[in-house]
C-alpha cells in the first residue's frame, strides 16, 4: 500500500524528474518508445491518436494528456478523497476502450525504467511501485 511517507516521496521525486524536465515531450517519447517497441500490439488502441507514429503531433498531444493526467494524480497522493474522485474519472475515460489489464502493468514497468534513467539511485523504487500501483489499479 502507498503510505503517507511514500506518497510524499513520490511527489517530490516526480517533481524532480518531470517537473523540471526541460522537455516533457521528450519524457513522453522515451516512455512510449519503450512501451511500443516491446509491445507493438498496443499501437492498435492508440490508432485514433496515431500510435503508428509517436513523432506525430497527434501522438505528442495524446502523450501530454496522459502525463498531465499522471501529474494530477501524483499531486493528490496526500489528499486521498480527491485522488479517489480523480481516479474514478480516469477510469471512466478508459473503461470502454477494451484495454487489457496487462497494458497497465507494462506502462508501470516502463515508467519506472524512464524514472530510473532520470533519477538514478535517488529513485525510491518501492515507494513508486506501491503508489503507482495504487493509481493504476484504480484506472484499469
Ligand atoms: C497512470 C496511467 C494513465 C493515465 C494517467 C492515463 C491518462 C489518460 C488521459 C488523461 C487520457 C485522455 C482522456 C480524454 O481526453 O478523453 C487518456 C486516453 C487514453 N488512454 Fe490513458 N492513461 C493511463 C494509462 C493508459 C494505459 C496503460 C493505456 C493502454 C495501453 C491507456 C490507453 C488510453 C487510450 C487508448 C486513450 C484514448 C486515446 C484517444 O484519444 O483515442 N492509458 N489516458
Amino acid at each position: 500500500d502507498c503510505n503517507k511517507l511514500e506518497g510524499l516521496k513520490v511527489k517530490l521525486q516526480w517533481a524532480r524528474a518531470f517537473g523540471t524536465a526541460h522537455d516533457r515531450l521528450a519524457f513522453g517519447l522515451e516512455l512510449w518508445k519503450g512501451i511500443l517497441r516491446e509491445h507493438p500490439e498496443i499501437k492498435e488502441p492508440f490508432g485514433r491518436v496515431r500510435g503508428d507514429n509517436i513523432y506525430s503531433p497527434e501522438f505528442g498531444a495524446h502523450s501530454q494528456r496522459v502525463l498531465s493526467g499522471l501529474d494530477i494524480t501524483i499531486s493528490m497522493l496526500d489528499t486521498p478523497d480527491m485522488l479517489a474522485a480523480q481516479l474514478a474519472h480516469l477510469k471512466s475515460q478508459h473503461v470502454e476502450r477494451n484495454l487489457k489489464p496487462e497494458f497497465f502493468d507494462i506502462f508501470l514497468n516502463h515508467l519506472l525504467e524512464v524514472l530510473g534513467d532520470h533519477l538514478g539511485t535517488n529513485l525510491d523504487f518501492t515507494a513508486w511501485k506501491d503508489c503507482i500501483n495504487h493509481i493504476i489499479d484504480d484506472i484499469k
